[in-house]
């Protein structure tokens, strides 16, 4: 449905997404996981034609969508991350006003509003002003704006950073059922692994620009099937330990988890023997250890040697 192909933008000296290949089917879910800086929003803003890539094609159906931008802005639903409203409107002004720009009139245009608050949750404060809602309350507006003229593509850029906990699951909420119950397809960013965990059916990580992994959640996880990940807790963390863990040729990697550590060791390694003796030596006393199912985050870490949110 959606193609994009050696897509590549160049900022002066840097180069902030190089060669990026990736393509939504309609009706998928597909997220783009990176941390801050991976290139995700320039990514996005080439695709929805709001900025110019140095290199790449984007392709809808085939088509070059580069070349004939506005062939391309009714399929989409773009929801920025800056909020980008009135404040001094009410949130149905707002709607409004947006789709008056979209070109929808009279009865229709009064019907999709109500539709598209009924959506976001916000059809009993559609007439308080912007200014007095809270920031999750915002992005929704901007969720509903993106979504007025019924876009076939719904494209997402981290919807869910900085705002309260309720809108949050909201939003997640009303994504999924979007994608599953009105078959939207999405493209979803984030640097929230558990997010893209929820939501999406298959995933592109990005780092440095970069598309350093895709596939399925579950093909994703089984590039750490000779691998497992074992979480530590101990009585106090030191550097020395983090250090001695290090060094121990069973264990790939080593992070600083809440009350301990988290290893990436090879399977069947019987490593746990190991860390035990070394905390013995350090008077270090281990309160408990377990194996964890792997998650996207211990793909990106397997990868970059990094955690999402370094
Ligand atoms: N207009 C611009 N001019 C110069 N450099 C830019 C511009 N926009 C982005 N960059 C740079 O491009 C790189 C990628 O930024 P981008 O915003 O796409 O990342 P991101 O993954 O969306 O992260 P974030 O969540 O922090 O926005 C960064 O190094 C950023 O500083």
């Amino acid at each position: 449905m959606l193609e994009v192909e050696g897509l590549k933008k160049k900022f002066k000296t840097n180069v902030a997404v190089n060669e990026v290949n990736l393509y939504l089917d309609k009706g998928e879910s597909v997220g783009l996981l990176g941390p801050n800086g991976a290139g995700k929003s320039t990514t996005i803003s080439m695709i929805s034609t709001l900025i110019k890539p140095t290199a790449g094609k984007v392709r809808y159906q085939g088509k070059n969508i580069l070349k004939d931008p506005n062939s391309i802005r009714p399929i989409l639903g773009v929801v920025p991350q800056e909020i980008a409203l009135y404040e001094l409107l009410s949130a149905y002004e707002n709607v409004k006003f947006f789709g008056k720009i979209y070109g929808l009139k009279g009865k229709q245009l009064e019907q999709k509003i109500d539709q598209v608050l009924e959506l976001v949750g916000l059809q009993d404060r559609k007439k308080d002003l912007v200014k007095t809602y809270s920031g999750g309350m915002k992005r929704r507006i901007n969720i509903a704006v993106a979504l007025l003229h019924e876009p076939e593509i719904l494209i997402m850029d981290e919807p869910t950073v900085g705002i309260d906990p309720q809108s949050r699951s909201y939003i997640l909420d009303m994504v999924r059922k979007l994608n599953q119950e009105k078959g939207m397809t999405v493209l979803y960013t984030s640097h929230y692994m558990e997010e893209v965990e929820r939501l999406c059916d298959r995933v592109y990580i990005m780092d440095h620009g970069q598309i350093i992994a895709s596939g399925t959640k579950e093909e994703l996880k089984s590039i750490l099937s000779s691998e497992e990940t074992v979480l530590i807790e101990v009585d106090q963390t030191s550097s020395a330990m983090l250090d001695a863990l290090n060094e121990l040729t069973a264990i790939q990697q080593v992070t600083e988890a809440p009350k301990g550590y988290k290893l990436i060791v090879s399977k069947g390694a019987n490593v746990l023997a190991d860390v035990f003796s070394l905390a013995e030596t350090m008077d270090i006393k281990i309160t408990s250890a377990h194996v964890e199912v792997p998650t996207l985050e211990d793909v990106f870490l397997h990868l970059t040697g990094r955690k999402l949110r370094d």
